[in-house]
């Protein structure tokens, strides 16, 4: 609702109420209109003022309302209404505001907004653009080069730089409505003409089809595929060169195209998802709610190779005291340079102090004693880190949370080292860890609510999306990306080259594709995981078991390359070459094409032709097939948690929703049947058996997303 109340003899004051975000629902702009029509007939009221309550002033409009029969007043009439009225209007901006929350304050004559406050056109992040005149109203505000900015990223900025770019009048320090109140007072009777923005011409540009064009050449190349951004520049381009009535009729017709496409749809599914993952819960009825964690106050990070020295920056930059673990002599003063570094680029690009001061090294394992928790980051070796648990069992203060950041092993036998293996978690990072956004907090049979809630906790203050996974071989991520791999090897063995893959994944929304992920993060570590599982053969084995381990399908091509030594862009040769070791840029390259060749020479293989679409069906539905073991198996809350890992984590862009929601948008009969076809070819590739909760939801009617937690209630699970 909107509560209308008069306040100092003469001002009208409208205050959202919508709570937690005074979102613009049906009821909250009838609230509007009604309200402003009061406020306009009161001959006391000589000005107005727009608020929300609880210190919010507007996240915008109700995404909830979206694809529902949307009732109520439509959002553009009711904000030119504003912007028409005789007598000034201020938003009063607390909180945020945001999308049509923005919006509304755009149709205002003024904005004052307080210093802690943020605004911003978030539309682009929901697919979406600012179609209540925002994107009309705002260059005319700020310049197109600025609105650009802000409309095509979505992102939220400071009341400071909204000042900087004139988008707001005045920042307030304290009180910001009895502020914008008296200011609404200090303007009756100034002429309003100056002050509606839709008469404002667009400040000019100068070459303006060339701004355009880069703009759009830029976002063709980043957008990998999202509709949005362009549709955003078109709209901001109307605003640049049509009158104010036409460039709205463009926004309107951009606006209808998006709204109901499955990429709005997929990009709001991951808005909620994002949402719904932080109120995690465990299978044994533990939850977000009812688990409490413990303040950290000092941390350790234990091993400074590539992931300790993220991890020890990231929980620096976070305010963490850090002690930061290496007794290795050479790594420990490589460490040391490369963390003061990092510390550097960090200040330097978010304006603040490198934080030198919260890391203390040592090579002295004694020295992590008193703190609150441990992260450990040592080599990917169970032995190695068995021991260092125990170790660290016999080091740290009764009661020191310790974590593993291992990627895939089996945490539970880290605990069984320890004294207190309830106090035993996975702090799972993605490398970098100080950028990369996505944490999988990982819970054995043993570990304790508490230790999950602490683990969650930390990973929301260092900024992290943290999702808790159940433990097993890989937890979700990783996990899910084997049979993905082992398509894509396949597929070459079938004939694909490196170069068709990776074109088809990246042309799907991928950021890079399997054969560029390699190359990428090294051939060699795969290489010595599988020899320790006994994989690995030297030349990749003959004859017909060549192909085969354990009993079932296996590709030795990656193997092969290793005893090549062409371990990725680290030697300059990988599945494609490199200018020199390091170089990022991949070229194809003819030896792997030559020695895809001899291969399938050696193993009778014939190359056939493959599409992209069987690239994307086998890739994918193999990988979504374990998703849905994942959820039977009870490693995953829900689909929402694996959908998250995969666009925060792996790349999965994020307008196709997350591997589960994709699999719901193409339906699951299909994704069902192509796994029957797929498996019915190659009977020695288990992971292409439909699994039975895929089946059940078949058989069930195909539920929407939303529903499938019901579904996997009755499905048995291993926790
Ligand atoms: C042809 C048809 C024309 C229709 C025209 C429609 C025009 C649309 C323009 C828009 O306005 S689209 C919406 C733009 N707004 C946003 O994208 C903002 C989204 N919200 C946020 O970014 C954040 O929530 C926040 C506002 C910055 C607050 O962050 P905070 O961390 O404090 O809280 P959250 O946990 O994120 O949110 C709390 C709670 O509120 C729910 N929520 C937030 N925003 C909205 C919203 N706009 N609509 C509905 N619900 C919203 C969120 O889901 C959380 O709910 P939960 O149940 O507690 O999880």
């Amino acid at each position: 609702m909107a509560q209308y109340s008069l306040v100092s003899g003469s001002v009208g004051l409208i205050t959202l109420k919508n709570p937690p975000v005074n979102a613009l629902g049906a009821v909250v702009r009838h609230g509007i209109v009604d309200s402003v029509e009061k406020a306009l007939s009161d001959p006391k009221v000589k000005s107005v003022v727009i608020c929300g309550q609880n210190g919010m002033f507007c996240g915008g409009a109700d995404i909830k309302e979206f694809g529902t029969d949307m009732k109520g007043p439509p959002l553009i009439p009711m904000f030119h209404s504003l912007e028409a009225a005789n007598k000034p209007v201020v938003a009063a901006i607390e909180g945020g505001a945001f999308g049509g929350g923005l919006e509304l304050a755009l149709g205002c004559h003024y904005r004052i907004a307080h210093s802690k406050a943020k605004v911003g056109l978030p539309e682009v992040t929901l697919g979406l653009l600012p179609a209540a005149a925002g994107s009309q109203r705002l260059p005319r505000l700020i310049g197109v080069p600025a609105a650009l900015n802000l409309i095509t990223t979505g992102r939220h900025i400071t009341a400071a730089e909204a000042l900087q770019l004139g988008l707001v009048d005045q920042v307030a320090d304290h009180n910001t409505v009895d502020t914008a109140v008296k200011f609404a007072q200090s303007v009756v009777g100034k002429s309003l003409d100056s002050r509606r923005i839709s008469n404002f011409q667009c400040p000019p540009v100068p070459n303006v089809d060339v701004l355009f064009e880069e703009v759009m050449q830029k976002i063709r190349q980043t957008s990998r595929g999202a509709i949005a951004p362009i549709a955003c520049v078109q709209a901001v381009r109307a605003a640049a060169t049509l009158p104010y009535k036409d460039g709205l009729q463009k926004e309107k017709e951009l606006m209808a195209t998006l709204f109901t496409s499955g990429q709005a749809r997929s990009l709001q599914y991951c808005f909620f998802a994002q949402r719904v993952v932080s109120r995690w819960s465990m299978p044994n009825g533990a939850s977000w709610d009812t688990s409490k964690g413990r303040p950290i106050h000092k941390a350790a990070v234990i091993g400074l190779g590539t992931m300790g020295r993220g991890i020890a920056v990231a929980l620096a930059q976070t305010g963490f005291s850090v002690v930061a673990v290496e007794t290795q002599e050479k790594q420990f003063m490589d460490a040391k340079k490369a963390v003061a570094g990092m510390l550097e680029r960090g200040a330097k690009r978010s304006g603040k102090v490198a934080a030198h001061d919260k890391i203390i090294y040592s090579q002295n394992l004694q020295a992590i004693a008193d703190v609150d928790l441990v992260i450990e980051a040592v080599f990917e070796d169970m032995a190695l880190k068995k021991r260092v648990f125990r170790q660290l069992s016999d080091v740290c203060k009764p009661g020191t949370f310790l974590c593993t950041n291992t990627s895939t092993l089996d945490i539970d036998q880290m605990a069984a080292e320890t004294r207190q293996p309830e106090l035993v978690v996975g702090m799972h990072f993605f490398a970098p860890a100080h950028v990369m956004k996505l944490l999988e907090v990982v819970y054995g049979p043993r570990s304790s609510p508490e230790a999950v809630a602490v683990a969650m906790q930390l990973g929301k203050k260092m900024g992290k999306v943290s999702v808790a996974v159940g433990n097993c071989r890989g937890f979700v991520g990783n996990r899910m990306l084997k049979p993905y791999r082992d398509q894509a090897y396949f597929l070459l063995e079938e004939g694909a080259t490196p170069e068709l893959i990776d074109q088809a994944l990246e042309e799907f929304g991928f950021a890079m594709g399997a054969f560029k992920v390699y190359d990428l993060s090294g051939l060699d570590v795969g290489w010595k995981v599988r020899k320790e599982e006994g994989l690995v053969l030297p030349g990749g084995g003959s004859g017909k078991s060549a192909r085969i381990r354990q009993g079932v399908r296996y590709s030795p091509l990656g193997d092969l390359m290793c005893e090549e030594g062409r371990f990725g862009q680290k030697t300059g040769r990988g599945w494609y070459q490199y200018d020199k070791p390091g170089s990022r840029d991949a070229k194809p390259d003819p030896w792997v094409h030559r020695f895809l060749e001899d291969y399938r020479a050696r193993h009778g293989l014939v190359a056939r032709r493959i599409s992209n679409q069987e690239v994307l069906e086998r890739c994918l539905y193999a990988m979504i097939n374990e998703g849905f073991r994942i959820l039977e198996d009870g490693i995953a809350a829900g689909p929402e948690d694996i959908d998250i890992i995969y666009v925060f984590g792996y790349g999965w862009p994020r307008h196709r929703g997350g591997p589960m929601f994709y699999a719901n948008m193409v339906g699951l009969p299909i994704v069902l049947e192509r796994l029957e076809h797929f498996a019915q070819a190659n009977p020695d590739v288990p992971t292409l058996q439909p699994c039975n909760l895929l089946r059940k939801l078949v058989a069930s009617g195909s539920p929407p997303i939303s529903k499938w937690r019901e579904a996997m209630k009755n499905v048995h699970s291993q926790l």
